[in-house]
C-alpha cells in the first residue's frame, strides 16, 4: 500500500483495496487545488442510474447520455487530507505510431466535413492500450502527487469497470444557485517557463466554446459573466481558458444546466448534434465515459453539484490501461499536428503509469 502517514488516509486506501477485492462500487476524488480527498462507497453492487439528476451520490456519465448516467450511492462517505508526496520521475515516453493512419484519416474526414459547411468544429479522438504494472491504488496516488490542479479520481463499479484520471476541465459547479464553469479549448505543449504563443486558430477555437456557453446557458440564468481568455497549465500542456460565473434563474436546476452544456464544443463540436452524429458514426471506437462527466451530485446539499469533464483519463483492466485522447478540429487544423497533439495529451497518463 502506498505510504501516507495520515490514519484517515490509510483507512481510505485500505477501503479502496477491499472494495476492489470484493468488487463493490466506489469513487474517490480530490477537487482541483484542494487537499481533501473524498471517498464514496456503495455497500452493494446494484447499478443505479439517474436521468433526472435528482439522485444523491457520485455521478459517472457517458459522452452519449442515451446510455444513462451511473450513480454511486453514498452508503459510506469518508474524507481525509492528502499530503502531496514525491512526484513521479518524468521519463521520456516512447510513443507508438499504432493507430496513426486511422487517426489522420479521421481528422481529414472531419476537415472535409467542415469545408463542406456541415460543421464548424468537431472534436476527434482515439484510444490507445498500454501495459500498466502499478496497482489502481498506486496509480491513483501518482495522480494525486503529480496533478494538484486537476480533478483527480478513481471510479469502480463491477458492472462498468475501473476508471481514473486527472482532468483540467470543469463541466459545472452549482451551489445556492451560483454557477461556475469554464470555456476551455486550444492546446500547446508546455516547454519550461516559456509563455505559450497562441495563433488565430486557437483563439478562434476557444471563442467558439465561450459563445456556445453564452448561447446555451444564457436563457437559464439571471446573469452570466464570461471572463477574458487566459493561458492555464495542465501537466505538460497549455490551454486557453475563460472563467464563467453567474446566477441561475429560479426554477432552473442541475438537469437544466447539464442539458444545456453537455456535450460542450470542448469535447464534441459545433453544431452539437451534427458533430455528435459525426463522432458516433466515424470515430474508430466507442468513447463510453471519456468526454462524459463525473462528480458530486446533491451529495452535501440538494441542488448542489460539482461536475468535471472526463478528460485525461483511462480505463484499467488487469495489467492493461486504455487511454483516451482527442483534440478540436477546425478548418485551420493540420492532420499531422492533430496526431502529435493527441500524443502529447496521452503523456498526462503515460507519465504516471
Ligand atoms: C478532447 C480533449 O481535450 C479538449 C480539447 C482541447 C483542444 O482541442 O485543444 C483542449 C482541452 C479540452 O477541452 C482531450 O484531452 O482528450
Amino acid at each position: 500500500m502506498p505510504y501516507q502517514e495520515n490514519k484517515e488516509f490509510q483507512n481510505i486506501f485500505r477501503k479502496i483495496e477491499a472494495s476492489l477485492e470484493n468488487d463493490l462500487p466506489f469513487a474517490v476524488y480530490r477537487k482541483p487545488k484542494q487537499k481533501q480527498v473524498t471517498a464514496v462507497f456503495q455497500g452493494n453492487d446494484v447499478l443505479h442510474k439517474t436521468m433526472d439528476f435528482e439522485g444523491k451520490g457520485f455521478v459517472f456519465a457517458p459522452f452519449d447520455l442515451k446510455e444513462n448516467a451511473i450513480l454511486i450511492q453514498p452508503d459510506e462517505v469518508l474524507s481525509a487530507t492528502f499530503q502531496i508526496g514525491v512526484k513521479t520521475e518524468s521519463t521520456t515516453v516512447e510513443f507508438s505510431a499504432s493507430g496513426k493512419e486511422a487517426h489522420i484519416n479521421l481528422v481529414k474526414k472531419g476537415i472535409s466535413e467542415i469545408e463542406k459547411g456541415h460543421l464548424k468544429k468537431v472534436v476527434l479522438s482515439r484510444k490507445l492500450e498500454v501495459d500498466a504494472s502499478s496497482s489502481p491504488v498506486e496509480i491513483f496516488q501518482n495522480l494525486l502527487n503529480n496533478y494538484p490542479n486537476a480533478f483527480c479520481y478513481i471510479f469502480h463499479h463491477p458492472k462498468i469497470g475501473t476508471w481514473c484520471g486527472a482532468t483540467p476541465e470543469t463541466l459545472v459547479e452549482i451551489k445556492d444557485r451560483q454557477l461556475k464553469t469554464m470555456s476551455l479549448a486550444a492546446t500547446l505543449p508546455f516547454n519550461g517557463d516559456e509563455k505559450p504563443q497562441w495563433g488565430t486558430k486557437e483563439i478562434e477555437e476557444q471563442r467558439m466554446v465561450s459563445d456556445y456557453i453564452q448561447e446555451r446557458l444564457g436563457p437559464a440564468m439571471e446573469e452570466l459573466h464570461i471572463g477574458e481568455a487566459e493561458s492555464i497549465r495542465a501537466g505538460n500542456l497549455w490551454h486557453l481558458r475563460s472563467e464563467v460565473t453567474g446566477t441561475l434563474s429560479s426554477g432552473n436546476g442541475i438537469k437544466k444546466v447539464i442539458t444545456a452544456l453537455h456535450p460542450t464544443p470542448a469535447v464534441c463540436g459545433i453544431p452539437t448534434q451534427a458533430a455528435k452524429s459525426f463522432i458516433l458514426e466515424n470515430e474508430n471506437y466507442q468513447r463510453r465515459f471519456y468526454t462524459g462527466f463525473l462528480g458530486e451530485l446533491n451529495l452535501n446539499e440538494v441542488g448542489e453539484a460539482s461536475l468535471f469533464v472526463n478528460l485525461r483519463c483511462m480505463e484499467l483492466q488487469h495489467s492493461k490501461a486504455t487511454l483516451f485522447v482527442g483534440g478540436g478540429i477546425t478548418s485551420a487544423s493540420q492532420p499531422e499536428s492533430e496526431w502529435v497533439e493527441t500524443q502529447n495529451k496521452s503523456k498526462t497518463m503515460l507519465n504516471i503509469l
